[in-house]
Formats: structure tokens, C-alpha cells, sequence
């Protein structure tokens, strides 16, 4: 099994991007939380295809139907069903014996005996990351009521790289503020040599990678487990989960690997009463555990694989090499549309944390 993830807190997400439909099963939420539509739908809608010359031209609205689980605008507590329809789909530019090079069509068909629906990419399609972001607008919402927030922006898109996020002080004002952009970026300035980039690869039918910076505010210390159940662990399980996202670092990340204990290190102090670190190289976990500052996260994710370029493939029905050219509709740069996902993704995995620390702290 592949489709669900969490331990007290478990999503499990279906359909492909050419079926009737996609969705998601949310289990394990607590009763009595109030839904605020309105945030769901502007999730919704920050990672909706076909809205502007930087997104794949596909155009779905992306409202998800509640088909349970929601009871006079409350959560039951039994689980929540969404479905979110499938509309423009144009199934035709897809040849399943041209293998698209660097998406999951060759891995698919193997995997799948040839019986997976590669229509749109089929399951592996980017569009099961709105069923993710339906489930993390729930979870960011019971996140709220303990005050942990989700914030990210972008970090770079090919060398064009947005001003650095202070770790240990994130400006958190500005990360709300920056959320309902295209490009959610700290230093507007960058927003339009970041979309020439972006239109640059377009406009050559290629595309282009780029990296989401996400933070986790308002996390106690003391959550999470060492070794196989570090936050560390449990993050990057559903951030990899995110299709085109190929590598993923807490804090400083591979930057240690050049550094020297001493300039790594997070030196401890203490501000009001609580042990604060004064710098947040280690993104916010020690040991597998939070210790009280942000937890930071950046997601690589990689250029579209889906390109007017010619590409060298096999055709593996006739099991010829071949050249293949993608005429469909696809996104020239996944990146800005991810920056919900990975906020989602986060979201999604510290509620489910969040809950498992209240059952062993005996707290609910
Ligand atoms: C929001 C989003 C949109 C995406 N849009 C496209 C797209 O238009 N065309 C495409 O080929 N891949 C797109 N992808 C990436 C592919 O789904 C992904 O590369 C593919 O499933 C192979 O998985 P992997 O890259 O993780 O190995 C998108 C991914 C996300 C998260
Ligand atoms: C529709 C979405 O993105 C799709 C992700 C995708 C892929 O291969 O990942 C391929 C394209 O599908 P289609 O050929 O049907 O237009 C994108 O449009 C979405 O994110 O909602």
C-alpha cells in the first residue's frame, strides 16, 4: 500500500488526474474543530492549475465536494471524505508507448504490469497534491488553535534566488503577507527576473527547478521520537511523497557537510525564562526531537519532466529507440505551484506528530 500516510493522523488520497475524480480520506482528526471553508477554498486555490502563463494551461476549479466528516461546520470526528473533480482533461496527448523522460511512465508500467492509467500521468500526476493540500488546509487549521503556523516561500528558481530567511527569527508579518502571491518570494524585487526565468524556459518548450523554504513556527520543545520517528524522518516521508520533489534539508542541510563544530554549532542562551538557540542551523530538531525553534525545511524540486524539447526515448511497445516531444499542456516550472504542497505536506505531518506527543505526554 502507497496512498496513505500518518500514525494518529492518517490521509489516504485516490484517483488519477484523467479519472472522474481525486480525493482524500482524512482519519484520526480530533471532534469539534471548526472548518473555515473560506481558508480551504484559498488553499485551494494557491495551488490551482491554469490561473496565469506560469502554470500549466489546464484549468480546474479545484472546490472540494465534503462527502462526510463534517457535521453544522464542525469535524465528527469520524473520518472526512473530499472529492475534487477532474474537468478539463484532454487525454488524447498522451502515447503510452512513448516513455516521457524523467516521469513515472516507464517505472509505472513496470511496476503496474502496463495496467496503471497513464492518462495525464495517472496516479503520479502533480494534481494528487490537491487532495494534499485540501488535507493540510484542515490540519493547518488545528494546528492554528495551538498556535503553530506554516509559512514558506520561494527559495530559488533556476539561479534566481529570493533574499535568506533568518532561521533563527523568521519575519514571520511577511510570510503571511507574501502567501497570496504567484511567486511568494521575501524580496519583491526578485519576482519578475524570477518570472523571466520561468517564461525564459518556456518559451525554449523547456523547463525549469527551483526550491520551497518552508518554516514551522509556534513547536514546543520536545515533540517527536529519536531514530526511525524523528521529525526529520516523518517530514521527509511525505515531503518525498511530493511528486518532483528530489531532495529535501532541515536547516542548513548539506551546507554542514563543508563547516567546522564551531561554526555549525547552535549556541544556547536564554531569552525570558526559555533555552533559545542563536542561530538555527539545525532547523529547529536535535536528536529527532523539536527543541523550541522553527523547524526549517527547503524542498528541491526538480524541472518539469514534461517538455517541448526533443527528448531521446524508447518506444517500448515496439521497443525502438525513438524521439519524443511532449505537445500537452504541462507546467513550464513546478515550483511556485508547490509552495502550498509543501506548506500542506508540513501541516500534515506535525498534526500527526502533534497528536502523538498529547497521547504520550497523557495531555488528551
Ligand atoms: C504541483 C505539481 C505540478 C506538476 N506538473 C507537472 C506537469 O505539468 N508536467 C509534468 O510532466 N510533471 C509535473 N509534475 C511533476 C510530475 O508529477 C513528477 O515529476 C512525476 O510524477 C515523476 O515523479 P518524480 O519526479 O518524483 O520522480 C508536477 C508536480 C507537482 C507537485
Ligand atoms: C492538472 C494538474 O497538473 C497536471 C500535472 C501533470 C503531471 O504529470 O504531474 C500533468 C499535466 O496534466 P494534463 O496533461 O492533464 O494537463 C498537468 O496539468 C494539477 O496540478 O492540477
Amino acid at each position: 500500500m502507497s496512498a496513505t500516510y500518518g500514525n494518529l493522523f492518517q490521509i489516504t488520497i485516490f484517483g488519477e488526474s484523467h479519472s472522474n475524480a481525486i480525493g482524500v480520506v482524512l482519519d484520526g482528526l480530533p471532534s469539534g474543530i471548526a472548518v473555515d471553508f473560506d481558508k480551504i477554498k484559498t488553499e485551494m486555490a494557491r495551488r490551482a492549475p491554469g490561473k496565469n502563463k506560469l502554470s500549466t494551461p489546464r484549468s480546474e476549479s479545484d472546490v472540494p465536494q465534503i462527502q462526510s466528516g463534517i457535521f453544522n461546520g464542525k469535524t465528527t470526528g469520524t473520518p472526512v471524505c473530499a472529492i475534487i473533480s477532474n474537468t478539463n482533461t484532454r487525454s488524447q496527448d498522451y502515447q503510452p508507448e512513448l516513455l516521457r523522460p524523467s516521469h513515472a511512465d516507464y517505472s509505472g508500467i513496470v511496476r503496474y504490469h502496463g495496467f496503471n492509467d497513464y492518462r495525464g500521468g495517472g496516479h503520479f500526476s502533480g494534481r494528487l497534491t490537491a487532495p494534499l493540500v485540501f488535507a493540510g488546509a484542515i490540519a493547518k487549521q488545528v494546528l492554528e488553535k495551538e498556535q503553530i503556523e506554516v509559512l514558506a516561500h520561494i527559495k530559488n528558481i533556476g539561479s534566481v534566488c529570493d533574499a535568506a530567511l533568518d532561521y533563527a527569527a523568521p519575519d514571520v508579518e511577511l510570510l503571511r503577507k507574501i502567501k497570496s502571491e504567484t511567486l511568494p518570494l521575501l524580496d519583491r524585487a526578485k519576482a519578475a527576473v524570477m518570472e523571466n526565468e520561468i517564461l525564459a524556459a518556456k518559451s525554449e518548450a523547456d523547463s525549469v527547478g527551483g526550491a520551497v523554504e518552508a518554516v514551522v513556527i509556534g513547536l514546543k520543545p520536545g515533540m517527536g521520537s529519536p531514530f526511525f520517528e524523528s521529525v526529520e524522518s516523518r517530514i521527509a516521508q511525505i515531503l518525498f511523497s511530493v511528486p518532483a520533489v528530489k531532495a529535501v534539508e532541515f536547516g542548513i542541510g548539506t551546507s554542514f557537510s563543508q563547516m567546522r563544530g564551531s561554526q555549525a554549532n547552535d549556541p544556547f542562551y536564554i531569552q525570558n525564562g526559555e533555552i533559545k538557540t542563536k542561530t538555527n542551523h539545525n532547523g529547529g530538531i536535535n536528536g529527532g526531537i523539536t527543541n523550541g525553534m522553527p523547524v526549517v525545511v527547503t524542498a528541491a524540486i526538480k524541472p518539469t519532466p514534461s517538455i517541448g524539447k526533443p527528448q531521446e526515448t524508447v518506444n517500448i511497445k515496439e521497443m525502438k529507440e525513438s524521439t519524443y516531444s511532449t505537445h500537452g499542456r504541462h507546467d513550464p516550472c513546478i515550483v511556485q505551484r508547490a509552495v502550498p504542497v509543501i506548506e500542506a505536506a508540513l501541516a500534515v505531518a506535525v498534526l500527526d506528530m502533534l497528536l502523538e506527543e498529547k497521547t504520550y505526554a497523557g495531555t488528551i
